[in-house]
C-alpha cells in the first residue's frame, strides 16, 4: 500500500504535549504550524523560540512557525489535536469547516468530555455531522507513555496512532516517527482512547496512595487492577482486549502511576497528603485531566453498567470529599472475588 505524504502539519494547542509534537517533527524538517488560542502566547513563541512557561529549555527550530490564526489548518493534510478536552470541542469546532479533503485529524489528547462522555474522536465527529462538510477526513488518536519534558529532550519513546483506516494509521506513523520515537499503528480506536483517558484516573489513585504512605505493592496492585478496570470499560464499548497491554494502554498506566513527572499522580499525591482538591489544582499550573475524566468516566461506567471500583472510589474521594484512607479500606473490604472475574 502506498504511503500518503503529509506536506503540513497545524498542532493545535501550544501546551507542554503540542509543544513537544512540533518540536519533534520540526526537529525532523517537517513544516509545522504551532497554534495557541492566546495571540500573545503564539506572539511570546515566536520572539523566544521557547515555550517558557509549558516546555521551558526546548528550542522551536525555524520551521515551526507559531500562529494565533486558526485559518492555517487549511494548508494542511494532518492536524495534530492537543488542547485539554475541556476547550477541545469549541476549539473543533471553530476550525472544522475549514479543513480540506483527506485531512487526518489526529487526538492527542487524554480525556473525556463531561457532559457528552465522549471520546475526543467522538466529540470531532459530532461536530463534523453538525456541519455536514460532505469531505472526507480521516478521526484519529496519539497515545502511549510520553512525557513532553522526555520527547523534547529525544529520549527513546513508543507510541501507538490508530485510525480505523489503517492507510491513515500509516501515514501518520510515518509522519511521527523518527529516531527515537517510535510509532505503532493500530485500528482500535476506542481502545487507545479510553486507555488514554482512564489511566489518568488510576494515576490520581496511586498517588494518593503514596501520599498516604502506602508502599510500593500497594502502587502495584492498583496499576494491576485499574488495568482490569480499563479493560472491562474498553472491552463494553468494542475496544480489543489486547490493546490494554498495549503502549497505550498498560504502558502508559505504568509510567503515569509511577512516574514523577506526572500531573495526575502528582495531584493524588497532594490529595493523599491532606490536601483539598482546589488547594492541590490551585497548586498545578498545567492540566491534570484525570480529574474531569474521572467524573465522565464514573458517569460512564453507571450507565453501562460496568463495575469500577477504583474509579468509584476515586470518584468519591475527588467529588464527595471522602477521606483517602477510608477509600483504601472500602476498596480492601468488598467481596472476594476470583481474579478473572469480571468484578
Ligand atoms: N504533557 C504531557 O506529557 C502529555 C500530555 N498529553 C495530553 O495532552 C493534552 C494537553 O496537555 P498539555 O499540553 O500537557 O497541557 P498543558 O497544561 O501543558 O497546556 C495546556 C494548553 O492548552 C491551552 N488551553 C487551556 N484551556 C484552553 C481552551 N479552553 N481552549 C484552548 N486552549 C486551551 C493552554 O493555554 C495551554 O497552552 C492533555 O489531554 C494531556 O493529557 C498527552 C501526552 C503527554
Ligand atoms: O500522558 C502522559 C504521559 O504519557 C502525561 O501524564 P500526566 O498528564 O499525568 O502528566
Amino acid at each position: 500500500m502506498e504511503i500518503a505524504k503529509i506536506k503540513k502539519t497545524a498542532v493545535i494547542g501550544a501546551g507542554s504535549w503540542g509543544t513537544a509534537l512540533a518540536k519533534l517533527l520540526g526537529d525532523k524538517g517537517e513544516q509545522v504550524y504551532l497554534w495557541s488560542h492566546r495571540s500573545e502566547h503564539a506572539a511570546a513563541l515566536l520572539r523566544d523560540r521557547e515555550n517558557k512557561k509549558y516546555l521551558p529549555g526546548a528550542r522551536l527550530p525555524e520551521n515551526v512557525q507559531p500562529t494565533d490564526d486558526i485559518r492555517v489548518v487549511s494548508r494542511c493534510q494532518c492536524v495534530l489535536m492537543v488542547v485539554p478536552s475541556h476547550g477541545y470541542r469549541d476549539v473543533f469546532a471553530r476550525l472544522a469547516p475549514l479543513l480540506v479533503e483527506d485531512t487526518s485529524l489526529v487526538s492527542a489528547v487524554k480525556g473525556i468530555e463531561i457532559g457528552t462522555r465522549h471520546t475526543m474522536t467522538q466529540v470531532m465527529a459530532d461536530e463534523l455531522q453538525k456541519i455536514g462538510t460532505g469531505k472526507k477526513l480521516y478521526l484519529g488518536v496519539l497515545s502511549g507513555p510520553s512525557f513532553a519534558e522526555e520527547v523534547a529532550a529525544g529520549q527513546p519513546t513508543a507510541v501507538t496512532v490508530a485510525f480505523k483506516e489503517q492507510h491513515a494509521a500509516r501515514s501518520v506513523q510515518h509522519l511521527l516517527s523518527t529516531a527515537f520515537f517510535r510509532v505503532y499503528s493500530s485500528t482500535d480506536v476506542i481502545g487507545l482512547e479510553i486507555s488514554a483517558s482512564m489511566k489518568n484516573v488510576i494515576a490520581i489513585a496511586a498517588g494518593i496512595a503514596d501520599g498516604l504512605g502506602y508502599g510500593l505493592n500497594t502502587r502495584a496492585a492498583l496499576i494491576t487492577r485499574g488495568l482490569a478496570e480499563i479493560t472491562r470499560l474498553g472491552v463494553k464499548l468494542g475496544a480489543h482486549p489486547l490493546t490494554f497491554s498495549g503502549l497505550g494502554g498498560l504502558g502508559d498506566l505504568v509510567l503515569t502511576c509511577t512516574g514523577s513527572l506526572s500531573r495526575n499522580r502528582t495531584v493524588g499525591l497532594k490529595l493523599g497528603q491532606g490536601k483539598s482538591l482546589p488547594q492541590a489544582l490551585a497548586e498545578m499550573t498545567m492540566v491534570a485531566e484525570g480529574v474531569k475524566t474521572t467524573k465522565s468516566c464514573f458517569n460512564l461506567a453507571k450507565e453501562l453498567g460496568v463495575e469500577m471500583p477504583i474509579l468509584e472510589q476515586t470518584y468519591q474521594v475527588l467529588y464527595e470529599g471522602k477521606d483517602c484512607k477510608l477509600a483504601v479500606e472500602e476498596l480492601f473490604k468488598r467481596s472476594l472475588k476470583e481474579e478473572m472475574e469480571m468484578g
